[in-house]
């Protein structure tokens, strides 16, 4: 199942942010300008909940002793359900594979336009370079370039869409996505154990999973009180594995009881969120957050973005060990492929994709 829109649409002029930024024009065009109740707060202070997400080490979940392993699954059990988020340290990725990668998409947002474009996300689509989810000539657009690529099963590949310049970006994108892949899969059996669930549920349940990646460059805006990196959204996957620009500022925002607090980054460590798949799964008890980006006048951001999914014939439904009488259904059951085309066929408007699975509650 291919998940594109059929219609021809009209998107209207998406200039790219890094050439608008050549310009060295002041004044930001009017569709990337946020109505009021949009635009981020830059706060002058550092928030006191700055890096407050939790970190997990993946080292004590591995090959802790019983107490540490206790301890560490509490605490990611405590992050996916109170925050939906946490970082995850000592995840035996290579710090070489990660800073090869982003050399790579650096290298690759550095090149001029005219060869980027060769690459380019057609309208309605989700791949290539450009930017996704812009459906019509009046939306707001955000301040950055995305470069996205679907990579697992190879069905979802689009060939003509793998760059051979920078030359070892492809390559890199291969060895890079095989040990992203092993993490979720690790990770998975975690959350699994967390949940007091077997620990292959979700791989057995998957089956032969989907997995994509995408890299999103947010270059300096002189404006940054105006705009927004990334519309405000969850990830409709199950888990997104996030890596931030080494060095980068502060750019990630997750929606936390109403206030949106700045994810601090922490070296080397990867930032790990659940998808509205898991929150489907799990009945609500571990949640997809709602998060955005924010941009920076004087320092741009790269952040490479993995998605980790069910195969799109894998029927998804809230799990029987997750209902019960103080917990009643709250989602219906849905093929995951019609939800991943409802997904990349919407704008990113927060938690509003997963209207499509709510069960309304009853009136009592
Ligand atoms: C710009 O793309 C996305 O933000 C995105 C898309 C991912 C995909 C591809 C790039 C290729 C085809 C597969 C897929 C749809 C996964 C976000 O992905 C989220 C949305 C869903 C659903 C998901 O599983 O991950
Ligand atoms: O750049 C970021 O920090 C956020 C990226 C993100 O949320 C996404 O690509 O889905
Ligand atoms: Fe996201």
């Amino acid at each position: 199942m291919a998940p594109v829109l059929d219609l021809p649409l009209n998107v209207g002029q998406i200039d790219d942010v890094q050439e608008l930024k050549k310009g060295r024009k002041t004044k930001i065009p009017i569709r990337f300008v946020r109505d009021v109740a949009e635009r981020p707060m830059l706060a002058a202070t550092p928030s006191p909940l700055l890096s407050s997400i939790p970190v997990i080490d993946l080292k004590k979940l591995m090959s802790g002793n019983k107490e540490e392993f206790h301890l560490e699954i509490l605490k990611l059990s405590a992050s996916c359900e109170e925050w939906g988020f946490f970082q995850v340290i000592n995840h035996a990725i290579e710090v070489d594979l990660l800073e090869k990668i982003e050399k790579m998409a650096m290298e690759f947002f550095m090149l001029p336009v005219e060869e980027k474009q060769k690459y380019p996300m057609a309208p309605g689509t989700v791949q290539g370079y450009g930017q996704a989810f812009v459906f019509s000539e009046d939306q707001k657009l955000d301040w950055c370039n995305m470069f996205a690529l679907g990579l697992v099963p190879h069905s979802i590949r689009n060939p003509k869409l793998w760059p051979t310049n920078p030359p070892m970006f492809s390559e890199t994108v291969e060895t890079y996505s095989k040990e992203i892949r092993k993490l979720c899969k690790t990770l998975l059996r975690f959350i699994a154990l967390s949940l007091r669930l077997n620990a292959n549920v979700f791989e057995e349940m998957f089956r032969e999973s989907v997995q994509a990646i995408r890299m999103n460059y947010y270059p300096t805006c002189p404006r940054p009180d105006l705009v927004l990196g990334l519309s405000p959204h969850s990830d409709g996957s199950a888990l997104t594995v996030l890596q931030q620009g080494k060095g980068n500022t502060v750019g990630l925002h997750i929606l936390k009881d109403g206030t949106w607090v700045p994810v601090q980054p922490v070296k080397n460590a990867l930032v790990i969120n659940i998808g509205d798949t898991i929150e489907v799964l799990t009945n609500g008890r571990y949640k997809s957050s709602e998060h955005r980006a924010i941009t920076h006048k004087e320092k741009d951001r790269l952040s490479i973005v993995t998605f980790y999914a069910p195969s799109y014939e894998v029927e998804i439904g809230p799990m029987q060990e997750m209902i019960d009488e103080s917990n009643p259904c709250k989602y219906r059951r849905y093929n995951h492929g019609e939800y991943s085309r409802h997904y990349v066929t919407n704008k990113l408007e927060g938690k509003k994709t997963l209207e499509f699975a709510k069960i309304p509650p009853k009136k009592s």
